[in-house]
């Protein structure tokens, strides 16, 4: 079996990585827009070659890791693959994404969502074990061929990967308020501490805490600019919540509102019984 990676970056170079020793996987191929990644994923030896696109429509499974939004403008280039060849997405978001496969790719299309990553991005990010003992959403499933269906499953499952599956507009909710909305808040904090406070103080002051919450605040601009865009409804409802969160402790801080601020606080600590 071969196959075509599009996208060397953090999620398709460690894909490569992840399946080139998979018994199974005779050769693995990439592609990417920027010709220093084509170098780098060769050199890093997360692909065996770069290929054009004629050269990607052979592959007998292609994997879109690319930013949400070139996932759909890439589709119209794939309409004539041979028909047992498998697309598969690792996009952020799934329901923009599975509503723009054309019609008759549908069936060769498997909408996943691996669960993993990191706030770095690029070819020097890929991780050999990234996808290991992971969780991947697979969406809308009953839309996807039969054949497609189960080489998705083999191969996110030796690689080591927990399968569930959704439905892609639900999938689109929840990840809206616990990936999504973190990330939009990272950057909130990174952004409102740093025109307050200049360099000198924060590398004083900044203690395990701040280096936590700020860390997302490093992602990938072009990455979450499509991601905010595609699950903008959701994005916003979740932001509207968190507000309203805000708000709660900022009025019992002013308020001086002790014991319910505890109580609220106290609540806070129970998603650490679920997590
Ligand atoms: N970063 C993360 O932690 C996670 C990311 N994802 C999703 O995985 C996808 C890829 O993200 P990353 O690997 O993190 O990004 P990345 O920025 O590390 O890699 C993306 C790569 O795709 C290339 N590229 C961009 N548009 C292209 C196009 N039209 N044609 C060919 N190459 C193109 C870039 O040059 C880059 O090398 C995104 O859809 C993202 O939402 C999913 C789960 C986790
Ligand atoms: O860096 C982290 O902790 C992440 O949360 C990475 C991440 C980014 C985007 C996704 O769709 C899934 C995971």
């Amino acid at each position: 079996m071969v196959v075509g990676i599009v996208g060397l970056g953090l999620m398709g170079g460690s894909m490569g990585l992840a399946v080139k020793n998979l018994e199974f996987i005779d050769k693995v191929v990439g592609i990417d827009h920027n010709q220093s990644h084509c170098e780098s994923a060769v050199s890093l030896n997360l692909v065996d070659e770069i290929v054009d696109l004629e050269g990607l429509k052979q592959s007998d499974v292609i994997f879109l890791a690319i930013p949400v939004e070139g996932i759909i403008n890439s589709l119209k280039n794939l309409i004539d693959i041979p028909p047992n060849t498998t697309i598969i997405d690792l996009g952020s978001t799934k329901a923009k994404i599975v509503e723009n496969i054309p019609t008759q790719i549908r069936k060769n299309f498997v909408a996943a969502h691996p669960m993993t990553g990191t706030e770095k991005f690029g070819p020097t990010a890929a991780l050999k074990n990234l996808y290991k003992d992971k969780i991947v959403v697979l969406c809308n499933l009953d839309e996807s061929g039969e054949h497609q269906r189960n080489t998705a499953w083999r191969i996110f499952e030796e690689i080591g990967m927990k399968i569930v599956t959704m439905d892609a507009k639900e999938h689109d909710r929840h990840a809206a308020y616990i990936s999504h909305l973190p990330h939009a808040i990272s950057y909130a904090l990174a952004n409102a501490v740093m025109a307050q406070e200049d360099a000198k103080n924060i590398l004083i002051l900044a203690a395990g805490g701040f280096r936590d919450m700020s860390r997302l605040a490093k992602s990938s601009p072009v990455m979450w600019e499509e991601i905010f865009k595609q699950n903008k409804k959701n994005l916003l409802e979740a932001m509207d919540h968190f507000e309203e969160e805000l708000k709660r402790c900022r009025e019992l801080i002013n308020n001086e509102e002790w014991e319910s601020l505890h109580n609220w606080m106290k609540d806070a600590n129970k998603l650490h019984d679920i997590l």
